[in-house]
């Protein structure tokens, strides 16, 4: 008898936390549009949670990456739904989270849950992320009272870049560790269900992770996170206008594509491409045919 191909279990909330207990790493990775998605659902041909990818995060950073702005304040609520519907039709196993975007998060809580729910009800995605810390934790409170869960987003916030004067490594110093830290404990008590936690030295990573229950995420925070997060076109390869310490390209499909298109100009300029077997043919006997049928007949 063959064995049914068994279809992969969705990564749930308590499935991540179920990771941090046994210590097995949490694996995020951004995804932006379709085929980045089915990038991710791939991943999980052979298992379900604990074997592929498990979060399917639609960062912000889109705004840099599928749509070449130069900050991610430009983005839109709109582009961003736009961009999880696109996701959410191929991402099915892993859980699927979207930055909220820049604009609707300290301006009042309402505009943040409208926002939260949006991307929930029109973009299909499972949560959203929120940067932020003690300031913010009231409105990741009402966002998870209004059904949404919350990841929280500490350490370095890129939508907060003009202020902390650019995408700088945070938490060197006593007193930035220390609100830091001060952060993390707020958005844990906010009812957040994982925090990520971005461009921090290594050892508050870790002792941050100690210090909390919940699962920690990490992008240029060290190995002692629960899980990391990278950006898709960053680690292949895809993106190269700013390239960030904690990135490592794990295949390069950027030189890739750009060799690929540079053999298809040169085929054509060759006129090599295309081939008779690229071709619509008919015998030469029908079309001699034709062309005498063409001639007699038109005007
Ligand atoms: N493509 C992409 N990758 C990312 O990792 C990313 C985005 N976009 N957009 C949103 C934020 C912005 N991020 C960034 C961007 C640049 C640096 C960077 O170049 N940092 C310097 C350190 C600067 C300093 O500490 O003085 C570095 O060398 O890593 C870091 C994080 C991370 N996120
Ligand atoms: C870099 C990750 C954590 C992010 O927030 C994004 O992709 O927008
Ligand atoms: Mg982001």
């Amino acid at each position: 008898m063959s064995k049914a191909v068994e279809k992969p279990k969705k990564v749930t909330i308590g499935s991540l936390q179920k990771q941090r207990k046994t210590g097995s790493p949490i694996t995020v990775l951004t995804c932006y549009d379709y085929p980045t998605a089915l990038n991710i659902e791939h991943t999980h041909s052979n298992g379900g949670a604990d074997k592929g990818i498990d979060i399917a995060l639609v960062g912000d950073s889109l705004a840099f990456t599928a749509l070449g702005y130069t900050s991610t304040s430009q983005l839109t609520l709109e582009e961003m739904i736009h961009h999880c519907k696109a996701v959410t039709r191929a991402a099915h196993t892993p859980l699927v989270i979207a930055d909220i975007p820049f604009g609707y998060v300290g301006v009042s809580d309402e505009r943040a849950v409208d926002a939260a729910i949006r991307l929930v009800r029109e973009g299909g995605v499972d949560g959203v992320k929120i940067e932020g810390g003690v300031k913010q934790a009231s409105v990741i409170e009402k966002v998870v009272d209004a059904g949404v869960p919350v990841i929280a987003h500490a350490g370095l916030q890129p939508q907060r870049a003009t202020q902390t004067s650019g995408f700088k490594v945070q938490g060197k110093t006593k007193a930035s560790a220390l609100s830091i830290v001060e952060d993390c404990l707020a958005v844990e008590r906010a009812g957040a269900f994982a925090l990520l936690l971005e461009a921090i030295p290594p050892q508050l990573g870790s002792y941050i992770t100690h210090s909390l229950n919940t699962p920690t995420i990490g992008i240029g925070a060290g190995n002692g996170t629960d899980g990391q997060v990278l950006v898709q076109n960053d680690m292949l390869g895809a993106f190269d206008a700013f390239k960030p310490k904690f990135v490592r390209v794990f295949a390069d499909i950027g030189s890739v594509a750009n060799e690929g298109i540079a053999a298809y100009a040169r085929s054509v300029r060759a006129r090599e491409f295309p081939s008779v077997d690229e071709s619509y043919g008919i015998d030469q006997g029908k079309w001699d045919e034709i062309v005498e049928y063409i001639e007699r007949h038109r005007k």
